[in-house]
């Protein structure tokens, strides 16, 4: 046969077609596997052979965002629909029960997103690419010291570094971005040198980095790699993320005079009732409860996540349609944050809203279940103690608001970072 086919097409052209064939079968074979629609699917399309619908999602990253991508599918069909990103058949969900299958159930029905370029990243040792066991005994050494008593003893240190950095503002023209992002890098810098030191001294201190090395040393302890890898995590998941929020904050204040007005009341009263110099405490900044309802309409509106990758890990029914095990699933947050049958009027910037208690799994601005954000608390204590320095103390004008979002950022920012000019009030 192969003798008879060597005539026929000359002999160096066999080993070429076999060269040929080797490497292309495994790509027909994976396309095929990949485009094996088991029954019971939401509607939707997986787009083109291998690429899916890839192009057109990272298209839409310079215009508006995964949120764009998804709401064209969505109103074609429906809230729950496939799609095929990244090499990877994808399952799209979102309102309340979309939010509860995709996030709640422990790790039983899900697990992390499992894009391997983030994971590189962010690192393979660090939480956010690890699953199961080893993540639950990661995240509780993490959340050891941002939350709770580690986090109510840092008050001082973080409203000493808020004045600090505002100190700098006054009587000047600012990119708020720019200097919230500067103000955590100082801070990194500063980590590093307190890591070396640490190590030199063994003296103990109370924060994550040292509940982490005590970890380390106990039986089931965090390794070097794993503690390195999860402080620079901390330290990107920290960073744009807060300074966006802070930035956009004050970008809907300056829109809503009105907000405003409450908001500074607010600290005036909270100020009027401390000495001159009185540092704040945690009970003080937990009565703030107006500043609490600007934050979360502030997040709410900042889209800083939009969607919340996981993976099935096993086949999972919602609505009538199936799940399959292996397929990714994106929570569509931005469909929920922005319903107008749950919150009225969605792009207005209306902190009342939050008054009385929203249905449940309706607002996740930290996402939720095993993965929620450990840095909630951190971020909500930041935020509040800037605004209290920074609305009572000035008044500010936005030089060009552009209102332009750059959505090719991991975490969406203003396009021109927001340039502000800071008088003393
Ligand atoms: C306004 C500020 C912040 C917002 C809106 C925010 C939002 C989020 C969201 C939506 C997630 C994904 C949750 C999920 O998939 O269910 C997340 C994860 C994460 N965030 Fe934040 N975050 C903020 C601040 C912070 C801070 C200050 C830190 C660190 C100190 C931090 C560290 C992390 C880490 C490490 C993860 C991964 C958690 C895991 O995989 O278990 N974040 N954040």
């Amino acid at each position: 046969m192969r003798m008879a086919l060597e005539e026929w097409i000359g002999k160096g052209s066999v080993g070429i077609i076999g060269i040929l064939l080797g490497a292309f079968l495994p790509i027909v074979w994976c396309f095929c596997m990949s485009r094996r629609i088991p029954k019971g699917v939401p509607p939707g399309s997986l787009g083109w052979p291998i690429l899916g619908e890839t192009l057109d999602f990272l298209a839409c990253r310079r215009t508006g965002g995964v949120a764009s991508f998804f709401q064209l599918r969505r109103k074609k069909h429906g809230e729950i629909f496939k799609t095929h990103i990244f090499f990877c058949p994808t399952i799209v969900i979102a309102g309340p029960e979309g939010q509860k299958m995709g996030l709640s159930d422990g790790y039983n029905s899900v697990e992390a997103g499992n894009f391997e370029t983030l994971k590189d990243l962010f690192g393979r040792n660090s939480l956010f690419s690890v699953t199961s066991e080893q993540h639950k005994r990661m995240k509780r050494a993490i959340l050891g010291s941002l939350q709770g008593k580690a986090l109510r003893d840092r008050v001082q240190r973080v409203e000493k570094l808020t004045l600090d950095a505002l100190k700098n503002w006054e009587g000047k023209e600012v990119i708020v971005l720019k200097e919230t992002s500067q103000a955590r890098r100082e801070l990194l810098k500063v980590v590093r040198g307190i890591i070396e030191q640490r190590k030199r001294s063994g003296k103990y201190y109370n924060d994550v980095l040292q509940s982490m090395l005590q970890i380390q040393e106990s039986s089931n302890g965090l390794s070097e790699d794993e503690i390195v890898e999860n402080i620079i995590l901390l330290m990107f998941g920290g960073t744009d993320t807060t300074s966006t929020a802070i930035t956009r904050i004050i970008e809907f204040l300056a829109e809503n005079p009105d907000e405003l007005t409450l908001l500074q009341e607010e600290h005036d009263r909270v100020g009027r009732n401390l000495q001159a110099d009185q540092p704040l405490t945690w009970d003080v900044i937990k009565s703030m409860s107006y500043t609490y309802k600007v934050i979360s309409e502030g997040l709410r509106l900042s889209r800083i996540a939009d969607a919340l990758p996981r993976t099935a890990v096993k086949d999972l029914h919602i609505q009538g349609y199936k799940i399959p095990k292996g397929w990714r699933i994106f929570v569509d947050k931005e469909a929920t944050e922005f319903n107008p049958q749950i919150f009225d009027e969605p792009l207005r910037f209306k902190p009342s809203r939050f008054e009385n208690p929203l249905p449940p799994l309706t607002f996740i601005p930290f996402g939720g279940g095993p993965r929620m954000c450990p840095g909630m608390e951190l971020a909500t204590l930041q935020i509040a103690i800037f605004l209290h320095h920074f609305v009572r103390k000035y008044r500010w004008r936005v030089k060009e608001n552009l209102n332009e979002l750059d959505f090719t950022r991991i975490v969406p920012q203003p396009k021109n970072g927001l340039p502000i000019f800071v008088e003393l009030r």
